[in-house]
């Protein structure tokens, strides 16, 4: 049966002079989207690089896939955009494409050829040459092209286009249609945690202070007017943020206020759900 972990990273650590990304765990499942989301130096590509293999960690294991650590068949089934093939400038792009393809055995040509069509790239041009947006749609369709289990994107939208990037989240939609295939993305834009992602981590100094799962998001999350806003309040593990004038208060878990405003005979003048956008910036200024 097919294993039903696609990555599975524990206790992972890797030290540089400034930096220490970990302990960190964590899973992707079969079928799931994960947004891996942090301020900017938070880890997100230290993570990527350290799970493509393109760094050594210090301690700690990644297993992909259910294979074991010899076994590198997991290469063939994910599909990497992270800035790598800047070493490859020099290539046109329809020989990056015979150079890359060749290192892929379920590489789709007539894949290819359409996602070039659909993002207008032009394949005599040199890599070097491209556009910033352009190489990045160009590592996207790359990814794309080899029927990949698993995509690891890394900010795959930054310096693209607005119609590209519509038609970038499109073909992930279309991607993780089928409920076989994952999705692990580190980005900097609500729109993507919105309409892809069913997982969101946050990532912070190196280490995951949080998992949520999206829809728990939308239930879970609130501003609540209070009558008034006292120590039990300020003090609740689910008040993430209060103001006193007028009293107010931000959850990431509104049973858990209501049962404490009940007790303390206050009253509750108005709930109002938060959009993801202010969720995510809680989530990543709390830390
Ligand atoms: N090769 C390296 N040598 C030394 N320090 C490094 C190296 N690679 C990354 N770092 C440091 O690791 C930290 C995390 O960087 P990383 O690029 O992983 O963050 P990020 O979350 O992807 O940031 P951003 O959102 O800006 O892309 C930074 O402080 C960075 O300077």
């Amino acid at each position: 049966m097919e294993t039903t972990t696609m990555i599975q990273v524990k206790e992972l650590t890797r030290t540089f002079k400034r930096f220490t990304l970990g302990p960190l765990n964590l899973d992707v499942e079969r079928g799931i989207a994960v947004g891996v989301i942090g301020a900017n130096g938070s880890g997100k590509t230290t993570l990527f690089r350290l799970i493509m293999r393109l760094l050594k960690e210090d301690t700690g294991n990644i297993q992909m896939f259910g294979l074991t650590e010899e076994n590198d068949e997991w290469k063939g089934k994910i599909g990497f955009a992270g800035g790598l093939l800047d070493a490859y400038d020099f290539l046109r792009v329809e020989e990056l494409k015979n150079l890359i393809s060749r290192w892929y055995p379920a590489w789709d040509e007539d894949q290819f050829l359409y996602f070039v069509n659909r993002y207008k790239i032009d394949v005599f041009e040199r890599f070097g040459k491209c556009s910033k947006g352009t190489k990045k749609k160009l590592e996207f369709v790359f990814a794309l092209s080899h029927n990949p289990e698993l995509l690891l994107l890394d900010e795959p939208t930054a310096g693209v286009d607005l119609v590209s990037q519509r038609k970038m989240k499109e073909d992930l939609i279309r991607f993780m249609e089928d409920g076989t295939k994952s999705i692990l993305l580190a980005t900097h834009e609500v729109d993507e945690i919105n309409q892809l992602c069913d997982e969101i981590v946050v990532l912070d100094r190196g280490r995951v202070m949080h998992r949520y799962n999206k829809d728990d998001i939308y239930d879970q999350w609130a501003r609540i007017w209070v009558s008034v806003v006292n120590d039990d309040l300020i003090h609740h593990p689910n008040v993430i943020h209060y103001e006193t004038a007028p009293p107010q208060i931000v959850t990431n878990q509104v049973e858990a206020i209501q049962e404490i405003v009940q007790k303390n005979e206050m009253k509750i003048q108005h709930i109002q759900r938060l959009s993801m956008e202010e969720v995510l910036e809680y989530l990543i200024e709390s830390n």
